[in-house]
């Protein structure tokens, strides 16, 4: 080689944000692992760079399904663990990895606490939801708006989506167990400006959060619509309530391919696109204030 020659430097690659959420229902108390995981292989992909041969690539596609699959067969424990058993299968398994860098993000959740008992199989994103108000002020007319968004919320079972029309471009499939997953952005008007809003705002916000847990999801239309009806049936002092809760699709990831069955254990958490679902929930009869929903962001 001359010098002066162009030659390959550093290098690594591999599949970047796999979204793992792997289910563990063994018994009714499930357990989840949700972890965003990067893979990168380092080692001889000279060729591979240079002339175009990929004898020697490990396809970052079959790197995202080997973290998939590890999911199932052993489980996740500490990130670090399997970290390092992904590291080893591929350094072990491919003489041409001579290593890599392998990472993970961890995103915690807490169980949703319904009457102080933390809830089986129903989850809240650790970190709380960003609180929000709106006021507006029309002369003599006040008006007072809370609410929040960024609740993010799973149920690992209680939901099904089946029953929908089917024509010429529907694939989805009826299930009767899925994960159902949102984002919560709620608001909620209240009959009275005056409201002790800091002794209120956390029971408006606990019950839109325990009925998602309690509710035997048919829909998220079905699951949002009950979430503002308890809010409106044990608040009085609540005139309406808005949801606004994209679906965050838990696709089951196919195992079959590798021999490994997936009875709703193994999930890619896809980002979008989604389902965003909205609703408003009032009281029959009730004067609509659309100047006051005007105001208001985030609600089509
Ligand atoms: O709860 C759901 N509502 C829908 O309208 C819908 N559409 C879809 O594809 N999946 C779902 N899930």
């Amino acid at each position: 080689m001359a010098v002066g020659d162009v030659v390959l430097g550093a290098n690594q690659y591999g599949k970047a944000e796999v979204r793992l959420v792997r289910v563990t229902r063994d018994t009714p108390v499930h357990e989840i692992a949700d972890l965003t995981v990067t893979t990168q292989l380092r080692g001889d992909f000279e060729a591979c760079h240079t002339t175009g041969d990929n004898a020697h690539v490990v396809a970052t596609d079959t790197q995202k399904n080997t973290v998939y699959a590890f999911a199932k067969q052993h489980g996740v424990g500490s990130p670090e663990q399997f970290l390092l058993r992904l590291a080893r299968h591929f350094v072990d398994g491919f003489a041409q990895v001579t290593g890599g860098r392998f990472a993970a993000d961890v995103h915690a959740w807490d169980r949703i606490a319904v009457d102080g008992e933390p809830h089986d199989h129903a989850f809240v994103r650790a970190g709380r939801e960003t609180r929000r108000a709106v006021v507006l002020v029309d002369g003599d007319d006040v008006q007072v708006v809370s609410g929040f968004t960024g609740a993010t919320v799973l149920k690992s079972t209680g939901s099904e989506f089946t029953g929908f029309p089917r024509d010429a471009y529907t694939t989805l499939a009826e299930t009767t167990d899925r994960v159902l997953a949102t984002s919560v952005t709620a608001w909620w008007r209240w009959q009275d400006p005056d409201v002790d809003v800091e002794a209120r705002y956390p029971v408006v916000r606990d019950l839109l959060l325990t009925t998602f847990a309690q509710v035997h999801s048919l829909a998220l239309q079905h699951t949002i619509f009950e979430m503002g009806r308890a809010v409106l049936e044990a608040c009085d002092d609540v005139a309406e309530v808005r949801l606004s809760c994209p679906n965050k699709h838990h696709l089951l990831v196919d195992l079959a391919p590798f021999g490994l069955d997936n009875p709703n254990e193994v999930f890619h958490a896809a980002d979008r696109p989604y389902g965003l679902i909205e609703a408003e929930v009032r009281r029959e009869g009730d004067p609509p204030v659309p100047h006051v929903w005007a105001a208001v962001p985030g609600f089509v």
